[in-house]
Formats: structure tokens, sequence, C-alpha cells
């Protein structure tokens, strides 16, 4: 679904991501770590197709068709989503009528949601406005729910929400991406940002990357290299790949 080959992007004169190679299939799901500044919303934002960020060298290809110069709301449209860390307030709009903009579902399934979401009271307040930490994370599942796009990203789905919210999102993570299907019958595809991966207690991921100063340094087991990173930090992903580096 999603491929991308020998990637660097630079913001300005600096070079941000360097050589990044990222392959992931039709109905699997990667989660992305790394410590901060690593350059991970670097890679999604650039992904989205941004025009902050530059392609210096590299491809982005989407179900087969190089996107590397797409503008944003073409990918948008060939079924690239996000669900944001820090989306902004939208003053004067009310969820409701958001989702009725945007949803491509039934608005029967969409209700449906709103209620899986304990999201009932929110529908008539402005967007995002006066939301805690949790109610946002809650606002953008429910808004990429109802766009239904192929490939979502999730930037840090977890960070700031307490553990009953995390285990409610990453259940519902879980029915965005077909997690109920078998791996062929799915039609969906997630990459999950994560610091600390609390979310993965609560959903099942395919293979994870660590990402240290625009470098892959690794990836493989998800379980294997969280268990590392809560045991040793990013310390030995650092060493890792200061030792590839050289
Ligand atoms: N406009 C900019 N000019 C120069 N450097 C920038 C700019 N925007 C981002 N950077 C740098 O790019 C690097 C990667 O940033 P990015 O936000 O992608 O990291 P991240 O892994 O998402 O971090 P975090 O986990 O803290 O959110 C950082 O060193 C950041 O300072």
């Amino acid at each position: 679904m999603l491929r991308i080959e020998n990637l660097c992007v630079k913001i300005g004169d600096k070079e941000i991501l360097t050589d990044i190679n990222l392959h992931i299939e039709k109905g699997e799901t990667h989660v992305l770590f790394g410590p901060n500044g690593a350059g991970k919303s670097t890679l999604i934002n650039t992904i989205l197709g941004n025009p902050k960020y530059e392609v210096a060298n590299g491809s982005i290809y989407f179900n087969g068709k190089d996107i590397t110069d797409m503008p944003m709301h073409e990918r948008a449209k060939l079924g690239i989503g996000i669900s944001y860390q820090s989306p902004p307030a939208i003053s004067g709009v009310k969820l409701k009528n958001l989702l009725k903009i945007i949803s491509k579902r039934d608005w029967e399934d969409v209700e449906k949601m709103v209620k899986h979401l304990n999201f009932e009271k929110f529908m008539d307040r402005e967007v995002n406005v006066g939301f805690s930490g949790g109610e946002v994370k809650r606002s953008e599942i429910l808004q990429i729910y109802s766009q239904n796009p192929d490939f979502i990203m999730f930037d840090e789905p977890d960070s700031g929400v307490d553990v009953e919210n995390v285990e409610l999102i990453g259940n519902t993570i879980n029915k965005l991406l077909d997690k109920e299907l078998k791996i062929c019958e799915r039609n969906k595809s997630g990459l999950i940002i994560t610091h600390m991966g609390h979310i993965l207690d609560f959903m099942e991921v395919d293979k994870a990357h660590v990402l240290c100063d625009g470098v892959i340094s690794c990836s493989g087991n998800p379980r294997e290299i969280l268990n590392n990173l809560i045991n040793h930090g990013y310390k030995r992903c650092i060493a890792c790949y200061q030792k590839k580096k050289h």
C-alpha cells in the first residue's frame, strides 16, 4: 500500500530525514518509535504532502502510484488520512456539522461510533474548543472514522490519555484498521507514532521501527523493540544508530 524509497527530507538547509525506506503492505499496521526531535512528525507530514517539507531525494508510492510530488488534497482523495496529535480548535463550527461535511460513511454508522466513543455530549460543541487532551484524541478518532481513508496515520494517539481511554482508543483503532479480519482480508493499513507504546497494550501491530536523528536505526518485532525501550530507553537505539552511521 505505502512504499517509501531512499527518502531524504529537508526543512530549509537542514536535512531532517536521511535515506528512509519503509514498506507497509495492505492490511498491515506499523508503529514508529523515536525520541523527541527524531523526525517522526516530519515523516508523517512528508507522507501527507505538507509543502513545508522538501523531498531532497527518494520517492513515495501509494498503491503503486508515485505521489512524491502530489499535492496534499490529491493524496487525501487517494485515501491517505491522519489523526493529528494536536489539531487546531475550530471556533464557530459544531463537531456534528463538521462530521456531516467530511463523512463518507452512513450517518447511522457515525452515530454508532459517537456512542462507542461516549461522545454524544460533544456533538453540539465547537470542534476541539475547550476539549481536554483525551477528548481531543476521541474527536480526532471520530473524524478519521467518518472520513474512512484506506491508509491512516495516528500521531501519538495515546499521549495525555488516561488508561480507560487508551483502551477505548486502542480498541477503536483496531476497528478502523479492520483488525477483526484476517490480514489478507483487510483493506486498511496504518502507521502509529508513539513515544512510550501504551497503546500497544490494547492493539496488535505487525512491525515496529525506531527513528533516531532522522534515520531508521532498527525495524522488527514490536513487542521485542518496545520491551527494549521500556528497559533501556532510547540509549541503546542511539548507540546502535551511531554504530551504523560510522
Ligand atoms: N522549521 C524548522 N526549521 C529547522 N528545523 C526544524 C523545523 N521544524 C522541525 N525542525 C527540526 O526537525 C527535527 C525533527 O522534528 P520532528 O517534529 O519531526 O520530530 P519528532 O520526532 O516528531 O519529535 P517529538 O517526538 O518531540 O514530537 C527537530 O530537530 C526539529 O527541531
